[in-house]
């Protein structure tokens, strides 16, 4: 049995009973005979679904929302945010799906070759397997949902047991606007079946955000299966402060970014990069930025963090902040703890080493590192087996698209909030994962990129 626990309460909320043999093959059937009819239909019909479920999601928000607070402990604001910007990726791909799917004729001189015409037409796998985590339980889910499906493929979510409320509730939304059953459907079970399914001829590829070690695991599986895999995975994400940046915006960006979500996002900035001459200043306003949090109920909207998703986890940052601790850091905040409360953490003097600097730390914990210069901050921000997001803070807008070029990751923010944005490919490299999520490069990871090339008879 799966159950689910009110992490600011400790209250059970729901007890599930897991997908029985039986009930995963009917899914599994079910999938296999609506991929036929559902990529059959046009592209248009399906972006008509999709602009409804996106009207749907925001129609039932709070109620959302709320499920998402209860489930998994961020504030019904960021709850509500979350569910919203699920509703806006589906008015995005709907608005754009066609141009992204276009067949694309490829210009022939016909010196070379004998093809009357060329082009390449994008379709639809099968059945795609989701596998997702508990932190934004409805986005990670729904920026595969929402351009997968409007390609034409089916979907199978195998969610974190934690939030299975958020995981049927998904599904019912899919329901409610009328897509056909075994379009998207959400599968109660646990990680051992999950080799079963990727085994399974029914399922065509799988996408995974979660751990590094889930995604390796996942992969290897895929592999040996001859399937396509996305993963996103983790991230230690850089956050460097030039001596020339606005040390106000930077400090109140960099906060945000790391306390959000009580610091359970994979792209937070995880370690605050900081060129020496600006160290003190910065320093203070991120601790200044750090009273301002007000943590509490994450359904009373003066609360601007919630708990930790659970006592686990709240277990793991902690161990992380004392073993960074015992190696010689220096603590600059109490940094208490009650359950899966966890109280914001700064940490200064961190270095290669130690666990906050080399270990993702996903939970709110922030660290301080110091830069000689600005050469030196790039080699601390490469200095990690990740390579998901980034931020670079300076005035000098040139000098920061030249260091940007030279940082190891899959996004660089100038001046900004490391975000996932349906307009732009999220993802990652190193051990961040590969393939890309959202905008024309999320649309074509689950599609048969196929070359039709015509001769004359
Ligand atoms: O946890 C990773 C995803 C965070 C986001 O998409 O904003």
């Amino acid at each position: 049995m799966f159950t689910s626990i009110n992490p600011y309460s400790q209250k059970r909320i729901k007890t599930y009973r897991p997908d029985s043999t039986s009930a995963i093959e009917r899914k599994l059937k079910q999938a296999d005979r609506a991929f036929a009819d559902w990529s059959a239909l046009s592209l248009s019909e399906r972006t008509d679904y999709l602009r409804k479920v996106g009207q749907y999601l925001t129609a039932n928000k709070q109620r959302y929302g709320e499920l998402i607070t209860a489930e998994m402990g961020k504030t019904l604001k960021e709850a509500v945010g979350e569910v919203e910007k699920c509703a806006a990726t589906c008015t995005f791909y709907a608005d754009h799906a066609e141009a992204f799917l276009a067949d694309q004729s490829i210009q022939s001189d016909r010196t070379d070759g004998p093809a009357e015409k060329s082009f390449v037409t994008y379709q639809p796998l099968g059945a795609v397997l989701a596998i997702m985590p508990w932190n934004f339980p409805f986005w990670q889910v729904m920026r595969f949902a929402i351009p997968g499906l409007i390609a034409g493929n089916v979907g199978l979510l195998k969610h974190a047991p934690n939030v299975f409320g958020c995981s049927l509730a998904i599904e019912e939304a899919f329901r409610e606007c009328g897509l056909p059953t075994g379009v998207f459907q959400s599968l109660l079970v646990d990680v051992p079946v999950v080799e079963e399914l990727l085994k399974d001829k029914r399922v065509k590829a799988v996408t995974l955000t979660g751990s590094g070690r889930a995604g390796s695991s996942v992969a290897s599986i895929a592999g040996r299966e001859i399937k396509k895999s996305v993963l996103e995975l983790g991230g230690s994400d850089a956050l460097i402060v030039l001596a020339d940046a606005d040390l106000d915006k930077a400090a109140e960006v960099a906060v945000k970014s790391r306390m959000q979500n009580a610091g359970q996002s994979c792209i937070a900035a995880k370690r605050f990069i900081i060129e020496k001459s600006v160290k003190k200043a910065f320093t203070e306003r991120v601790l200044h930025q750090i009273n301002q949090i007000r943590q509490g109920d994450p359904l009373d909207e003066t609360t601007t963090m919630g708990p930790m998703a659970r006592l686990d986890l709240a277990d793991s940052i902690e161990r992380q902040y004392r073993q960074t601790l015992a190696k010689g850091a220096k603590r600059l905040t109490v940094g208490e703890r009650e359950g899966c409360n966890v109280q914001p953490m700064l940490l200064d003097n961190v270095k290669p080493g130690m666990a906050a600097f080399d270990e993702e730390t996903f939970g709110p914990l922030a660290v301080l590192i110091d830069a000689k210069d600005e050469t030196d901050a790039i080699r601390l921000a490469n200095q990690s087996d990740f390579g998901l997001g980034s931020a670079i803070w300076t005035q000098d807008l040139d000098k920061a698209e030249r260091l940007a070029r030279q940082i190891q990751a899959g996004s660089v923010f100038i001046n900004g909030l490391m975000r996932s944005d349906a307009r732009v490919p999220f993802g990652g490299i190193k051990t961040s994962g590969f393939g890309r999520e959202l905008s024309e490069a999320g649309i074509k990871e689950f599609v048969n990129m196929k070359t039709i090339w015509v001769d004359r008879s």
